[in-house]
This record gives structure tokens, sequence and C-alpha cells, in this order.
């Protein structure tokens, strides 16, 4: 499989707000990360993909196949797993499993009781008695044992300690061996998307405001702390955002070798992804 999502072009107006001519990728084998700030459009990308609402305009494929049009989707190749709960609260964690085991042709009980283990999550207790994060697990677990190709994720990691995310990062790196398989997943957790994404797409007001392999993002950009006097003497070019205090000035620097050839005496540090984030949205701060 080359790419399990195609996304082109996509727009959708709210009249508020407008998601514009978002294009990008999810090759097979790979998970992509979308990042942006409240409201950037990520949930509203997401629900385009699903169909949960229509776009006004551009191209979904998925699994190779128009999201709307081609009937010979197959919809249980696709996992989903959205901020909510989606199973009733008079449930309980092995119920899940019976029912699903009806829906999802290639539904792995086996994996299920394992996940359920893994997870620590009791077989006797209703799903109205689980913390967000107990549901989080539940709805990870149902989604990996329908087996699908494709796993979309929104925002499925909030609500979790960071050694259940740990675990579960783990799980989606398992996942993705299978080059066949592959995950789109958005979060606000941008460390845990450091760890785990191959590519990110960082939307900003609707609009894809940097996108691309990670590591080549990271190696791209970098922190300068300076002096305003040395601030003063760098190429705008060079800029994308700077914050600049009474005691100096500290900027997120794009085409970094480049910057480090032209300014040998200045000294530029890696930057993180949650970084590059803040400093694209806020530009120039004084303070
Ligand atoms: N049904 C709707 N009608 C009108 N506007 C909407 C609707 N749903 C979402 N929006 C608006 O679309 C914008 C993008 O929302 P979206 O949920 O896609 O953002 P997000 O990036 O997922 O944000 P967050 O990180 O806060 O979840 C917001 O301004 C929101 O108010």
């Amino acid at each position: 499989m080359e790419n399990a999502i195609e996304i082109r072009h996509l727009t959708k107006d709210y009249g508020s707000f407008k998601l514009s001519d978002v294009s990008f990728c999810v090759p097979g084998g790979s998970i992509v990360g979308l990042i942006g700030e409240n409201g950037a459009g990520k949930s509203t990308t997401i629900k385009c993909i699903l169909n949960l609402i229509r776009r006004d305009a551009g191209e979904i494929l998925l699994l190779g196949r128009d999201n709307i049009k081609d009937e010979r989707l197959v919809k249980e190749d696709i996992g989903v797993v959205l901020d909510e709960s989606t199973f009733h609260d008079t449930l309980k964690a092995p119920d899940v499993g019976k029912i699903l085991r009806r829906v999802y042709k290639h539904w792995d009980s086996g994996l299920f009781q394992d996940y359920l283990r893994k997870f620590s999550l009791p077989a006797d207790k209703y799903i109205k008695e689980f913390s967000r994060g107990m549901k989080m697990k539940l709805s990870i677990a149902a989604a990996l044992s329908s087996r699908p190709k494709l796993l979309i994720l929104d925002e499925a990691t909030g609500g979790l300690d960071p050694v259940v995310r740990d675990e579960i990062l783990d799980e989606f790196l398992n996942f993705i061996q299978d080059e066949d398989h592959a995950i789109l997943i958005s979060s606000h957790i941008t460390s845990d998307l450091e760890k785990v994404a191959d590519y990110v797409v960082y939307l900003h007001r609707g609009q894809v405001a940097i996108q691309g392999a990670k590591d080549e993002l990271l190696e791209q950009y970098g922190r300068l702390v300076c002096s305003r006097a040395d601030m003063a003497a760098v190429d705008d070019a060079f800029v994308v955002g700077r914050r600049t205090s009474q005691f100096g000035c500290e900027a997120l620097i794009q085409n970094k070798e480049k910057f480090r050839r032209l300014y040998p005496g200045l000294t530029v540090d890696p930057v993180t992804l949650e970084e590059i984030m803040v400093f694209t949205v806020k530009g120039d701060v004084q303070s």
C-alpha cells in the first residue's frame, strides 16, 4: 500500500471558520501526527476523512478509494478512536468484546483479552464507572482488536497517564511494522508525536502551516538565543518568530545549517515540535 490516506485540496467552510486547501498523505507503514492549536481544524479534518461531515471541496482517498463515492471501501479496514468513548455506560468491557465480535469480520478475541489485561481494565465494572483514561484505553483496545489496516485517532492519548501513554505508543509502533498498516493521530501532546510520528502536519487557522518528515523538520529548525544587537543583524528570512525582552532575544530559525554557516558566532540549539508550533503561532512577541 502506497498511501493509506490521500487528502487533496480539502475545504470545509463553517462560515466563522474555514478549513482551506488542506493536502497531505499518510503513507503505508507510517504514523502521521496532526498538530495545531485549539480550533486549528484537526477534528474537522478527521471528521471529513471519516465522512462524518460533508466537505465543500477536495478529494479524500482512504486505502486507495474515494471516501464518499467508492462503495468498495471496506469500513472494517479502518479503526477509529475519537476523543469521547462511544460505548454504552451500562456495558462491561467483556460485553464490548462480545458485541464487536459479531460486527467485525477480523475481530480478534484473544488480542482484545490481552489488551484488557495489559491496560488493567477490569471485567466486572460498568463503563459508567470507568475513568476517562480507562474509557480511552478500552476504545484503543477495541480499535486494535478489530485488526484494521488504518487507525485514525483524534486526541486519543489525552487523559492517559505517562506510563500508559508510553505503552500505547509502543503498541502503535508495533502496529505500523506492517507496511500495509498506517496511523493518523491528532494530539496536543506534541512530545508523544515526537516519539512516534514519521511525518507531522501542522494545521494553523484551518491551513497547513508546516508539513514534512519529523526528523527533517527537527533538523531544519533551531532555537537561537542572543542579544538584541545580534538579533538586529540577522536576516529576517531566517526568523519564523521571536520573543524580545529587555534581557535579549529568543527566536525560531529556519534553514538552520545555512544560518550556522552565515552566522558562525551565534549558537543555534535543537528545537521541539512544541517550540516550532508556539513560535509559528505567536510570530514576533515583545515582553
Ligand atoms: N458544527 C460546527 N459548526 C460551526 N463551526 C464549527 C463546527 N464544528 C467546529 N466548528 C469550528 O471549526 C473550528 C475548528 O474546530 P476543530 O474542532 O476542527 O478544531 P481542533 O483543531 O480539533 O481543536 P481542538 O484542539 O480544540 O479540539 C473551530 O473554530 C470550531 O468552532
